[in-house]
């Protein structure tokens, strides 16, 4: 997956209601999960000119997803008198920009997530409580869970491409009727198993991580209760540091 930029340059010259019609055209744009970021420019010098800039989880994902989707039809009605006000409308790569490292790469790279869940399934089919739950798992289900990990955290999108995915792996929750007391053993197995394989240990990570575990927990908990509707096909969740970027002398 490679993260696309789309920069929409206009001129308009009712900057007024040109600005109140975006307001309402971004809810369903921030709701699409094929957005990750946008903001509205007005240029200072010449206040009739406008750029927006949104940053989409890949190319694709936006003509195919988005453009197809029914928040699109939202966003469009909103923003359609403005159409002939496009001077330019056309999507970049990224070539240098502020970086820091991923979660992926701080905590070690793949061989060390895959030394995580090889610990991590260990503790986890001894458990009274939610060793039951994994009885029949597949002996590659580790690797396959340190791919998803090592996607959702800024690494290859290899979980997507060899894997089938987001709702791939919510399917394998469907059903299976996690409990509250079961989720929290879970995340309580996979945080001993972190310090066992010494995964970074510093606060910042930590707290990067435990944010992703309690909430990709809490989702797996609630696709797993009867009747819970999958959700349609969508990119796998990306997860940075948060609020606190890596602590770097
Ligand atoms: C951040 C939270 C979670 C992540 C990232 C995660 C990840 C995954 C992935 C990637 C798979 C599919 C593996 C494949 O491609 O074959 C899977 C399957 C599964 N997960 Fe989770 N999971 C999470 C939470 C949970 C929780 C809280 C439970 C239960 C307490 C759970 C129980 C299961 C079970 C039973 C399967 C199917 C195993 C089998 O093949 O029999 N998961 N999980």
């Amino acid at each position: 997956m490679l993260v696309i930029v789309e920069y929409i340059r206009y001129r308009v010259p009712d900057g007024e209601e040109f600005e109140a019609a975006y307001r309402r055209a971004v809810v369903p744009l921030g709701r699409a999960p094929q957005c990750l970021d946008y903001e509205l420019s007005r240029c200072v010098d010449e206040p009739e000119c406008y750029i927006l800039r949104i940053t989409w989880t890949s190319a694709r994902d936006h003509l195919e997803g988005f453009r197809g989707s029914e928040r699109f039809r939202e966003f469009f009605a909103e923003i359609k008198p403005y159409v002939s006000n496009i001077e330019e409308m056309r999507h970049y790569e990224k070539v240098i920009e502020r970086t820091e490292p991923t979660l992926f790469e701080w905590a070690g790279g793949a061989e060390a997530l895959e030394r995580l869940t090889e610990a991590f399934y260990g503790r986890v089919k001894e458990d009274d409580l939610v060793g039951p739950l994994f009885a029949h798992m597949d002996s590659r289900h580790p690797a396959y869970v340190a791919m998803w990990l090592g996607e959702v955290f800024g690494g290859p999108a290899r979980y997507s491409e060899e894997r089938g995915g987001h709702s791939h792996m919510v399917s394998h929750h469907l059903g299976k009727g996690i409990t509250e007391r079961q989720r929290r053993r879970w995340v309580s197995l996979l945080m001993d198993a972190a310090d066992e394989v010494g995964l970074p240990a510093d606060p910042e990570f930590r707290a990067a991580f435990a944010g992703y575990v309690e909430w990709g927990t809490r989702l797996a908990v609630h696709f797993s209760q009867p009747g819970a509707t999958p959700p349609g096909e969508e990119p796998v969740p990306r997860w940075g540091w948060g609020v606190m970027p890596p602590y770097q002398p």
